[in-house]
């Protein structure tokens, strides 16, 4: 699709941060900020990972997804603390009502990756992840970085937040199903929901329908596919740090833009999603400028992130994901966390001691 007035958001070129001068990165570092702070999105280009390896990396995917499930389940996440592996078919949600996300997913971590195919393995996997990976934690520090001149935060803020940062890099398939499913209430492929690490790197297919609650009103607007280009998106810890300055923003993935099949049948949709969390023992407390006030307790964005993959994968609740879950005592240790998670009733509790 050609990029003209309609676009529904700022497309970027993230050329300059990696090749300009001081001037032209401060202005991208505008542009972005900008983005950020009106729509939470933004579309970048030349950033450095070409439309060639997107494609590549689709390949890995549906190869990946392709083989059969029984074999895929052998990798299933085990784990809210390291949530890495394979989530089948509704298996995770964030919606406390019940609706039903129509995807099934892959998590690629940096430290323990045990569920990962194994390297060597046939099509190289693991090893294609791994440079995958490190080439979207590359764009994501800069992108990072860029944003400390806008937040008038010191240009070595991340160095200690990101050194053992541990991101997640996602492979998702929303799989090929009528679209009278889809159009039934309670049906998404992924429901509305923000996403809860500092930002993420998002790449799409061609298949389209996804959506974004732009200006923040409930109102959704399509997030077309432009093909070279990499999504950022803010996420809740950024729009805490940021104090609301830069927005995480809600956002879906429904009904195709293309039209189904003759049969009924939507094409499946293969996207790419680079969760950018830092170091888990990281607090993030917002910056609050002067004359400025907080709605933020400082977090630690280990625990935050433990709760909220627990909330949607229902590991504490396995029943009732509409209960509230805390965690009410975390600990790190020098080779184990250990993680206590607890419903607000009292009525349910789980200790996981996970090895790191
Ligand atoms: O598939 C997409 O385009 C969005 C995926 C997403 O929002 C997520 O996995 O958090
Ligand atoms: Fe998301």
């Amino acid at each position: 699709m050609a990029v003209d007035d309609e676009f529904p958001f700022p497309v970027v070129s993230f050329q300059p941060i990696l090749t300009g001068g001081e001037e032209e990165k401060a202005k991208v570092a505008l542009q972005l900020y900008d983005a950020f702070h009106t729509y939470g999105w933004v579309y970048l280009k030349e950033f450095g990972i070409s439309a060639e390896e997107i494609d590549e990396m689709f390949g890995y995917s549906k190869r990946f997804f392709d083989r059969p499930e029984e074999e895929k389940l052998k990798d299933k996440v085990v784990s809210a603390a390291y949530c890495q592996g394979y989530t089948a078919n509704g298996a995770e949600s964030s919606d406390t009502k019940g609706g039903r996300s129509h995807k099934e997913c892959y998590e690629h971590r940096r430290f323990n990756n045990d569920l990962c195919p194994a390297a060597g393995g046939e099509d190289g996997f693991r090893e294609f992840a791994d440079s995958f990976y490190q080439k979207c934690f590359t764009l994501a520090t800069e992108v990072l970085r860029a944003l400390c001149i806008v937040l008038g935060i010191a240009p070595t803020y991340w160095d200690d937040k990101l050194a053992a940062a541990d991101p997640q890099l996602r492979f998702l398939r929303y799989m090929s199903i009528p679209k009278t499913t889809l159009e039934k209430e309670g049906n998404y492929r992924i429901e509305p929901h923000t996403d809860y690490g500092l930002c993420t790197l998002l790449f799409q297919d061609e298949v389209g329908g996804l959506e974004v609650d732009r200006f923040h009103d409930g109102k959704f607007a399509p997030a077309t596919p432009l093909r070279g280009t990499c999504i950022i998106n803010v996420a809740d810890l950024l729009q805490r740090l940021s104090n609301d300055k830069l927005r995480s923003t809600r956002h879906r993935v429904m009904m195709p833009l293309m039209e189904p099949r003759a049969d009924g049948m939507l094409p499946a949709r293969y996207s790419t999603a680079f969760f950018v969390h830092p170091d888990p023992a990281t607090m993030i407390v917002p910056i609050v400028k002067e004359g400025e006030t907080t709605p933020y307790e400082p977090v630690n964005a280990g625990e935050w992130r433990t709760m909220i993959t627990s909330r949607d994968y229902g590991y504490a609740l396995p029943d009732s994901k509409d209960m509230d879950v805390k965690i009410v005592a975390a600990s790190k240790g020098e080779d184990y966390m250990n993680v206590r998670l607890e419903a607000k009733s009292g009525a349910v509790s789980k200790t996981a001691e996970v090895a790191t």
